[in-house]
């Protein structure tokens, strides 16, 4: 089995899909976004296709088409690329799997379906290993994300026995504030090496504390420079240093919004890369939002990064 010389872990950037302001794909600047998470934000890893790329939003086409494109402009610049196949369809799901087996993604991950749900863990693998069973030289990640699928089966239930039924399973990308339930799966599947991806940023270092080997997020899109201080400063047991960091992303960032309209509107701001608007049912951040974010964003001193002073989100005045 092709699996990846190193474990996925440390910092993942859930990747926007960048838009046209008339709502079509902006395969243009996929190529720069690539250098910028690469050599701004120092992120090596990306989770193509997922919520913040608006994945359940696009066509199978277009998932298709931006997963080839990050493969390729990601190609000897990243370290992995994971793709999120997930759908309704059991049949979309298998095609995705296979397209990215085809173009050289380096895993896939899965979200349970979530219009006619699996409503047993039992039913819940199936559906994941007929997925799998469609890229069988891929890892693959299952991607809990409770509040949006409506699928309440606890990670830790899952993963009980998991690779016995799907034999390429290598982590757990968490989207849920149960830490109760990620610790849980942390400490019965250590011995197995899978990765445990983290995916809600505001409480990683709380996710950190509990065993998470990485994080998948929106925000490392823009703060993975001072989230790689963060991870730096937890492995040098510098809590107050961590623990300033995730205060003052809190405080700051929290009031800004974290939904993928606000993602796109930041990230355009920070990047200077032009990221659009979201695809309906999204609506694009209005102009107050963006004006007052792009406030927010120059008293932090936070358009330039080299700018900010080390270890502190503080602003400059
Ligand atoms: C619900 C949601 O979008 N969660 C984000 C977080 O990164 C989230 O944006 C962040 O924690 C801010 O709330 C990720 O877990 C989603 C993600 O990784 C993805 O795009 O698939």
């Amino acid at each position: 089995m092709a699996f990846p010389k190193k474990k996925l872990q440390g910092l993942v950037a859930a990747t926007i899909t960048p838009m046209t302001e008339n709502g079509e794909i902006n395969f243009s600047v996929i190529g720069q976004y690539v250098d910028y998470l690469v050599k701004e934000q120092g992120v090596k890893n990306i989770f193509v296709n997922g919520t913040t790329g608006e994945g359940l939003s696009l066509s199978i086409s277009e998932r298709r088409q931006v997963a080839e494109e990050w493969v390729t402009k990601g190609k000897d610049k990243l370290d992995q690329v994971v793709i999120h196949v997930g759908a309704l369809s059991l049949k979309e799901s298998q095609e995705l799997a296979q397209h990215a087996a085809e173009i050289g993604a380096d895993g896939i991950a899965v979200i349970a379906p979530f219009f006619l749900k699996p409503w047993t863990k039992d039913i819940l693998i199936n559906f994941l290993k007929e997925v799998a069973a469609a890229a069988p030289a891929l890892p693959f990640y299952y991607y809990h994300i409770p509040a949006l699928t409506g699928v309440k089966i606890r990670a830790e239930e899952l993963l009980d026995g998991i690779q016995d039924k799907i034999p390429t399973f290598q982590g757990l990308k968490f989207s849920d504030t149960d830490l109760l339930d990620f610790g849980q799966c942390v400490d019965q599947n250590r011995q197995q090496q899978f990765a445990f991806l983290f995916g809600v940023d505001e409480q990683l270092l709380s996710a950190l504390v509990m065993g998470a080997t990485g994080a998948v997020g929106s925000t490392y899109n823009y703060l993975g420079r001072k989230t790689n201080q963060m991870l730096e400063a937890f492995e040098r047991k510098d809590l107050s240093l961590a623990l300033n960091y995730q205060s003052c992303f809190l405080i700051y960032f929290s009031c800004l919004g974290f939904g993928v309209s606000q993602t796109k509107a930041i990230m355009t701001l920070v990047s200077g890369i032009p990221m659009g608007p979201p695809r309906l049912p999204l609506q694009k951040a209005s102009r107050e939002f963006t004006d007052s974010a792009e406030a927010k964003l120059k008293s932090l001193d936070f358009l330039s990064f080299t700018d900010l002073k080390d270890g502190s989100l503080e602003a400059s005045s």
